[in-house]
C-alpha cells in the first residue's frame, strides 16, 4: 500500500533544475503513435507515473520502449494494434491516443479518459472533431471509447470551429489532421507553449503545419510522418512551485532551466505581490520576498493556468488580506481549499469565486491530495506549518512531478 506523506516545516534552499513537462510529454507520446519509425524524445520525465503509465499503453499498442536518465527511444515493433485494452488507472491523454490510432489505421479503441477530477470534464470537443474529420465515435461496455472512418480508411480534412480554447481538442485536431487527406483548419485554438513543442516535433516528423496566432491553425495533411529526435520543453509548472515555495519559506533557490518566455504573465502577478527575484543565465533565482494579497483569473495562454491556481491561494494563504481566485477554465476546483482548511486557512466561496482570508499561521494536519495540482499546494502548505502534514493519496503528485524528493531533498528538505 502507498504511504501517506509527511511534510515538516521547513526552508527551501539551493539549486534545482526543472524537468521537461508533463503536459508537453504526454502529448509528444501520443504523437509517437503516427510513425512505424523511431522516436526519441530527450529532456523526457521518465519518473512521471502518468508518463509511465502512458509508456505502458504505448507497449500494449506495439511499440519497445528504451528509457534512460531522461531520454526515450520508442521503436515499432507490431503494427495496427487499434484497440488499447487496458484496466489500470487512465489518463486524460487516451483521447489523444484515439486520435492518433484513428488517423493512422482508420480505426481505435481507448479507455475513457481519467487524469484529475476536476468537476465536469467533458469530452464532446473531441467527438466533434472526430465526426467533422469523417470518423463515427461511441463509447463501448465496459468504459472504452471508440472511433472508426466511415469511408475508407483515412480521415478528411476539414473546418473544426472550437468553440473554447480547449488545449486537448486544439492537440486532437492537430494530430488527426496531420495524417488526414487534404486541408484541415483549425479556428479558435489554445495556442501555448505544449501546443507548439507538439507542432515542432510534428513539423520536424513531416508535418506541414501553419499556425496563425491564436486565430487559426492550418495543417495538410501528408501520408506519412516520419523519425524524430526532439527534446521536451521544460515545466512551468515545476518552476513556479519552487519559486513560489522559496517566497513562502522565506528561502533562497535558483531554479535552473526556468522558462522565462512560458511565465511572463504569473510572474508578473508574483513580482507585484512581493516575490524578490532576479534572472540570471538560464535561471531564475529567487529571493524570497513578503508575499502580499492576489486577486487572479485562469484563462488560455499567456494568462494563468488554471492548474497553477492552487499555488496562488497557498501564496495568499500566507499574508494577511483577502486573496481571491476564480477558475474560468475549470469553474469550482477549489476542492483542495477544504483540505487547506483542515491546516487552518480561513476561506469562502462565494459563488464562482474563492475568497481567502490570508494571515492565520497553519498547522499540520492530515489531508488529502485530491489531484495532482492540490496535492502540491498542500506539500508547500505543510513546508510553513507547525507540525507534521501527512498527505493522504500523495501518488498524485507524483504524477506530475519528477524526481520530487530528491528536489526536495536537494532544496533542504528533510524527507
Ligand atoms: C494533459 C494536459 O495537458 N492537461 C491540461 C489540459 O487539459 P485539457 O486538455 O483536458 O483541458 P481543456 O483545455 O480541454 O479544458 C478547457 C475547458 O474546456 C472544457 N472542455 C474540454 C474538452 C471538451 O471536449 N469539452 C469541454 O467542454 C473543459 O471542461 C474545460 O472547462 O489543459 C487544462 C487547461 O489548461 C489543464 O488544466 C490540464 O493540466
Ligand atoms: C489537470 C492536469 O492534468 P490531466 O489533464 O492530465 O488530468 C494537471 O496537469 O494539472
Amino acid at each position: 500500500m502507498e504511504k501517506d506523506l509527511v511534510i515538516r516545516k521547513a526552508v527551501l534552499n539551493g539549486k534545482v533544475k526543472i524537468s521537461g513537462a508533463k503536459n508537453s510529454a504526454l502529448r509528444l507520446l501520443a504523437a509517437a503513435m503516427l510513425t512505424d519509425e523511431t522516436v526519441e524524445l530527450n529532456n523526457f520525465p521518465n519518473g512521471l507515473l502518468d508518463v509511465q503509465i502512458h509508456l505502458d499503453m504505448l507497449k500494449v499498442l506495439g511499440k519497445d520502449i528504451y528509457t534512460i536518465e531522461d531520454n526515450v527511444v520508442i521503436k515499432e515493433t507490431q503494427s495496427e494494434i487499434t484497440s488499447l485494452d487496458w484496466t489500470e488507472r487512465s489518463i486524460r491523454n487516451t483521447l489523444l491516443i484515439l486520435g492518433a490510432l484513428v488517423t493512422r489505421f482508420g480505426e481505435g479503441r481507448v479507455p475513457l479518459p481519467g487524469g484529475c477530477k476536476l468537476g465536469e470534464r467533458k469530452y464532446d470537443l473531441h467527438v466533434m472533431l472526430l465526426e467533422n474529420l469523417g470518423a463515427e465515435v461511441w463509447e463501448e461496455e465496459p468504459g472504452f471509447l471508440c472511433a472508426k472512418v466511415k469511408v475508407g480508411k483515412r480521415l478528411t480534412g476539414s473546418e473544426i470551429h472550437l468553440p473554447m480554447r480547449s488545449t486537448g481538442a486544439t492537440e486532437n485536431s492537430i494530430l488527426c489532421a496531420s495524417l488526414a487527406k487534404g486541408t484541415t483548419t483549425i479556428w479558435n485554438p489554445h495556442i501555448r507553449p505544449e501546443i507548439m513543442d507538439l507542432i515542432d516535433m510534428l513539423t520536424k516528423m513531416g508535418a506541414k503545419i501553419k499556425v496563425y496566432g491564436q486565430k487559426c491553425i492550418v495543417v495538410e495533411g501528408v501520408e506519412k510522418l516520419s523519425a524524430v529526435k526532439h527534446a521536451v520543453i521544460p515545466d512551468n509548472m515545476e518552476a513556479l512551485t519552487w519559486a513560489i515555495g522559496a517566497v513562502i519559506t522565506n528561502g533562497e533557490v535558483e531554479i535552473e532551466n526556468f522558462p522565462f518566455e512560458h511565465l511572463e504573465i504569473p510572474m508578473v502577478y508574483l513580482r507585484e505581490s512581493g516575490m524578490k527575484f532576479y534572472r540570471g543565465e538560464n535561471s531564475l533565482i529567487v529571493k524570497g520576498g513578503t508575499p502580499y494579497p492576489v486577486e487572479i483569473s485562469t484563462g488560455p495562454y499567456p494568462g494563468i493556468n488554471s492548474d497553477m491556481q492552487p499555488l496562488f491561494a497557498v501564496y495568499g494563504a500566507m499574508c494577511q488580506g483577502e486573496s481571491k481566485v476564480v477558475d474560468l477554465r475549470f469553474p469550482g476546483r477549489y476542492g483542495y481549499a477544504e483540505e487547506l482548511a483542515k491546516m487552518g486557512m480561513k476561506y469562502q466561496v462565494q459563488g464562482d469565486m474563492l475568497v481567502i482570508e490570508g494571515g492565520t499561521s497553519l498547522k499540520g494536519a492530515t489531508v488529502t491530495a485530491l489531484d495532482l495540482r492540490a496535492g502540491i499546494a498542500l506539500l508547500l502548505a505543510g513546508l510553513t506549518a507547525e507540525g507534521e502534514t501527512i498527505i493522504e493519496s500523495s501518488w498524485q503528485i507524483h504524477r506530475g512531478y519528477e524526481n520530487l524528493f530528491g528536489k526536495l531533498r536537494q532544496l533542504g528538505v528533510n524527507i
